[in-house]
């Protein structure tokens, strides 16, 4: 997968960006608030057709603007294709070579990106929704199918929720055939998530080993609290038998709060340093390398199970890391041979790593020009 142009229209501060990137590493430098973090979002936006750090898609539009608009060509299997998203009015629109996406699968249909952003450290520091946001954004680049089952699940989740909410007057039978579709809706959604950690996890593991200078083994887990033991070998359908056991056993509970209390959408990945949480005993910088390990570890998997590496979208990590992790991450991703969009506030953090075919920018104001930031 390689992107070969890309346009950018009234997006954030970005009124116009036109650029060609480099095949390997395209590097934005900017002093701070100029954009450069929206030119990666830009880009990630047309990627997963979800903001990055956005909450309402309203805010990715300029000020002043009806509408934003981002295009990017991919070289896809030896096939060009054309994909585009428009956002406006609170509403967005998939594009596939100018026309209408049939379908989410169609307009993905190969493209994948892995984002390092510094807020990914509340991946660590955070809470539960953190963790698990992080984890499924792994199993859609993994199982792509995975954004539309977890749809279902939120759409059955919903139902449930508001049946909840109606309280005494819910008929026990009806209440049964939500807890039936929510279960195996739910069920899907354990076993993409099991098989994405059984693939990633050793290889974070490893990672950190190589990284986080430190005796201490790293460990990334994930098993939910009412599944049991042999969670990681029961099949789909008596992962759905137990969650329809255990949404019957919390109904009291859940009937009293209005919402339902067990299943995936409360789920939580555990990431422990020798043992003991990471959250509470890690220290700034193992959990920098934690997150580290484990986006090096999806970029791997990706290539490994699917055969094509992700853009890499990295917003000023080389800030984030200490020299030593981030010659690490700049060799690794020099070897890798990935695509990838870097911004740096001091190009000097990276210019040693950068190939001779780097594609330079010069971001201010919101606009993106291909020049090389001046040598001190
Ligand atoms: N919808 C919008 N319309 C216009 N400008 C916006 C919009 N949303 C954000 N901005 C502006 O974009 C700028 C921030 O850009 P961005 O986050 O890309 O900065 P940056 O170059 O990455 O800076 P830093 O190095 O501080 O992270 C701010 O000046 C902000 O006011």
């Amino acid at each position: 997968m390689r992107l070969l142009s890309l346009q950018v229209q009234d997006f954030r501060n970005l009124p116009t960006v036109q650029l060609a990137p480099s095949p390997h590493a395209t590097i934005a430098v900017g002093q701070n608030g100029q954009g450069k973090t929206n030119l990666l979002e830009a880009l990630y936006f047309l990627a997963t057709l979800k903001p990055l750090r956005a909450g309402r898609l309203s805010e990715l539009v300029r000020w002043g603007s009806q509408a934003a608009r981002v295009t990017g060509r991919f070289l896809l299997k030896g096939a060009e294709r054309e994909i585009s998203v428009e956002v406006g009015g609170g509403t967005r629109q998939a594009l596939v070579d100018g026309k209408k996406a049939s379908s989410l699968e169609d307009y993905f249909g190969g493209v994948s990106v892995v984002a390092f952003t510094p807020d990914d450290l509340e991946v660590i520091k955070g809470g539960p929704d953190a963790r698990r946001a992080f984890l499924d954004r792994a199993v859609f680049n993994r199982f792509p199918a995975f954004l539309k089952e977890s749809r279902e699940y939120a759409r059955a989740l919903k139902n449930r929720n508001r049946l909840l909410r109606d309280g005494a007057s819910v008929d026990a039978a009806y209440l049964d055939a939500y807890d039936e579709t929510l279960a195996r809706a739910g069920a899907r959604l354990y076993a993409r998530r099991r098989a994405l950690m059984a693939e990633l996890a050793p290889r974070a593991q490893a990672t950190f080993a190589s990284i986080g200078r430190t005796a201490d083994p790293a460990l990334y887990g994930y098993h939910p609290a009412h599944l049991g033991a042999d969670f990681a070998h029961a099949d789909e359908a008596s992962l759905a038998t137990a969650l329809r056991e255990a949404l019957s056993a919390r109904l009291r509970r859940d009937l009293d709060r209005g919402f339902t209390s067990v299943g995936p959408h409360v789920d939580d990945v555990s990431v422990t340093l020798g043992g003991r949480s990471a959250r509470a005993y890690a220290s700034q910088g193992q959990q920098r390398a934690l997150v580290l390990g484990w986006k090096i570890a999806e970029i791997e998997n990706l290539e490994a199970c699917m055969g094509f590496l992700p853009l890499l979208l990295l917003d000023d990590v080389s800030s984030e890391l200490d020299p030593e992790r981030n010659a690490y991450l700049m060799g690794y991703l020099a070897r890798s041979g990935a695509q990838v969009f870097l911004t740096t506030t001091d190009a000097g953090l990276v210019r040693a790593a950068a190939a001779s075919d780097t594609l330079w920018l010069t971001v201010h104001g919101g606009q993106v020009a291909t020049e090389a930031p001046s040598q001190p």
